[in-house]
């Protein structure tokens, strides 16, 4: 069955000193077990730092963007294999933050995407709506035009690599979070999009996480819901008491 995962996108937030606190304080506040999978994702110029300082642990360290290109004249970009030497596996892909500060399109997702799972890399695939969209009923079509436009060229094989982030962009760094029953119901759509593309199989097992404004005391309530399989979580994942609170609400 799908996995349960708690990823803590640290943004724009961590220098290396910093970056090598947090994970010791996750490291002195780590339970033996947890009931998901723990990410944590730092800037670049951390990943290789933490990578190694997590090797002790159960905590993945994944990278929050990649350049879609393999190699060359690309000023400034930070290529697959890059990523891989460094001990990265897992890549977030289409953030809001990237779609619309960044203007990085659907099409330019979907080559990021195919690039980095025909490396082998797991994509954490981001998507979601803006309030205006929500407000005028629209919020289910965009999700899933973003989800067919950035994904459905890859194959069913393909799509195992493949974990979903709804973040409706109105919550992210709000502290307004979607409801239980606002996430339950777009994860819900999303299965059902990926089911009617892929199949019963294929929309089982891919795990969709929920983010925006997701801390301790919500956390519990939106992972009951039947069709949330996790969290992409920003600002509490700063603070590792509160990320690993966030994780024990499975
Ligand atoms: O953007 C997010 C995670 O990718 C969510 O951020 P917040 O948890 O700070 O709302």
């Amino acid at each position: 069955m799908r996995k349960n995962i708690v990823a803590g996108n640290w943004k724009m937030n961590c220098d290396l000193s910093m970056t090598q606190t947090l994970i010791g304080d996750l490291k002195k506040e780590l339970k033996a077990d947890y009931n998901c999978e723990l990410m944590i994702a730092p800037s670049h110029p951390c990943l290789y730092p933490a990578f190694n300082n997590t090797l002790d642990t159960p905590i993945e360290v994944v990278a929050q963007n990649v350049c879609e290109h393999e190699k060359g004249a690309y000023t400034g970009e930070v290529s697959i294999d890059m990523l891989q030497s460094v001990g990265v596996k897992t890549v977030i892909i289409g953030h809001s933050e990237r779609r619309d500060i960044y203007a990085e399109s659907d099409e330019l997702l979907a080559a990021k995407t195919l690039a980095a799972v025909e490396k082998g890399m797991r994509v954490i695939f981001c998507c979601g709506e803006h309030l205006e969209q929500r407000k005028a009923g629209n919020h289910v079509n965009t999700v899933t035009a973003q989800i067919e436009k950035g994904l459905f060229q890859l194959d069913t094989s393909q799509m195992e690599q493949i974990v979903i982030a709804y973040e409706p962009v109105w919550a992210i760094g709000t502290g307004e979070t979607a409801s239980p029953e606002q996430a339950q119901e777009m994860h819900a759509e999303i299965r059902s999009f990926i089911q009617a593309k892929y199949g019963d199989m294929t929309a089982r097992h891919t795990s969709i996480l929920y983010g925006g404004s997701v801390k301790p005391s919500n956390a519990k309530e939106i992972f009951a819901k039947p069709d949330v399989d996790g969290g992409l979580v920003g600002g509490a994942s700063l603070d590792a008491k509160s990320f690993l609170a966030i994780a024990d609400a499975f």
